[in-house]
């Protein structure tokens, strides 16, 4: 028997199967606002049986997004230009997430195609970017300027509001990112975290950031509906920097703070840090945090297999499993899968005839 496809109980929802789409930025959203582009590439992966699809990386603040092609919900008017995409995904059999982000000191860039150059206001990008300090990613990356304490509460209640613009939209599930050196990630990690206030210095005062906006986010998002947030365990440096015994920690902490789920990816705080790349490298971190902190975990990074994908799950190593490019090649994917196990899968009616 599968354990892949079997359906995941999440709070008052349950997935229909252990197989989710990670967030992928697709670049093609006009100041925030999804569009046609979107409803296809996440209304198939939900045709494709996906149990969850989460959507991209979406800013809670304009300045927060990592390029200008960045969906959001920044504005109210992003809920309108959702809601087909996440009543399409409903229908289709699978719960619609969106990950929340601010890109911090890795915002106002140009898209992957074009290079990805820091973008100048005049070439359609923005400043300042601000972080936690005013310490570049590295030199392509424009030095940000240092947020002040006094301007967070504003940054956590752009999160809250975002959430409930998400709420209104449809989506059932929130991601918040809180890895690859984007906002939450920069505070968590003392590489980029110079502060020498409450947010800055020790542990607890380097998720202090994170922590405000798990409570400012969870105050309004239903209680039936889940949370997840995503965490780089590690900035893969031997000694500094955030490691998976902090990232055991913090998810300790969090799971006592409404969090469903913890994404456990890796990196993108350190430029040119050698990443030990290869199938399912970040599934140990997931493993580790899913045993000693006690709480789900999804695995994601480089799962491309049905047996692999089983084989997370199975083994307790995880509780979902999260694919990026796999689902890029093929939506369909899930089938693929679950004929590989010996599963039986319902397919569309109207697909039937092909399967
Ligand atoms: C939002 C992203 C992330 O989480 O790493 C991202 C951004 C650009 C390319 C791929 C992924």
């Amino acid at each position: 028997m599968s354990r892949l496809f079997d359906p995941f109980p999440l709070r008052g929802l349950t997935l229909r199967n252990r197989i989710a789409v990670s967030p992928m930025c697709q670049y093609r959203a006009v100041d925030g606002s999804p569009n046609a582009w979107h409803q296809v590439h996440l209304g198939s992966r939900a045709i494709g049986g996906a149990g969850l699809v989460i959507a991209e990386a979406s800013a809670v603040e304009a300045r927060g997004r990592i390029s200008p092609g960045d969906t959001g919900l920044y504005r109210d008017e992003h809920i309108d230009a959702w809601a087909p995409i996440t009543r399409f995904i409903r229908q289709a059999g699978a719960v619609p997430g969106i990950q929340l982000a601010h890109a911090g000191r890795k915002a106002s860039m140009d898209l992957p195609w074009r290079g990805g150059a820091a973008l100048a206001p005049d070439q359609g990008g923005w400043s300042p970017i601000v972080a936690p300090s005013a310490v570049a990613f590295d030199a392509a990356y424009k030095t940000p300027r240092a947020l002040t304490a006094s301007e967070l509460p504003d940054l956590v209640a752009s999160f809250a509001l975002a959430a409930q613009r998400a709420l209104a939209a449809g989506f059932e599930l929130i991601e918040l990112h809180g890895a690859h050196g984007y906002l939450l990630h920069e505070f968590l990690s003392p590489l980029s975290n110079q502060r020498d206030d409450d947010y800055g210095g020790s542990f607890d005062n380097r998720i202090r950031l994170t922590l405000d906006v798990i409570a400012a986010v969870r105050a309004v998002w239903p209680e039936r509906l889940p949370l997840m947030l995503r965490i780089s365990a590690t900035d893969w440096l031997d000694d500094g920097g955030w490691d998976i015994e902090q990232s055991i920690e913090l998810a300790r902490r969090v799971k006592h703070m409404g969090v469903d789920l913890i994404d456990v990816s890796s990196g993108g705080n350190l430029p040119k840090v050698r990443i030990p790349v290869g199938p399912g490298y970040q599934v140990p971190f997931a493993a580790r945090i899913r045993r000693e902190a006690d709480i789900a975990t999804g695995a994601v990074g480089m799962i491309t297999e049905p047996q692999q994908a089983e084989a997370i799950v199975a083994s307790g190593d995880a509780d979902l499993v999260l694919m990026a490019r796999e689902l890029l090649r093929d939506p369909y994917w899930p089938y693929h899968a679950a004929k590989a196990l010996g599963v039986a899968m319902p397919v569309p009616e109207p697909y039937q005839r092909a399967w």
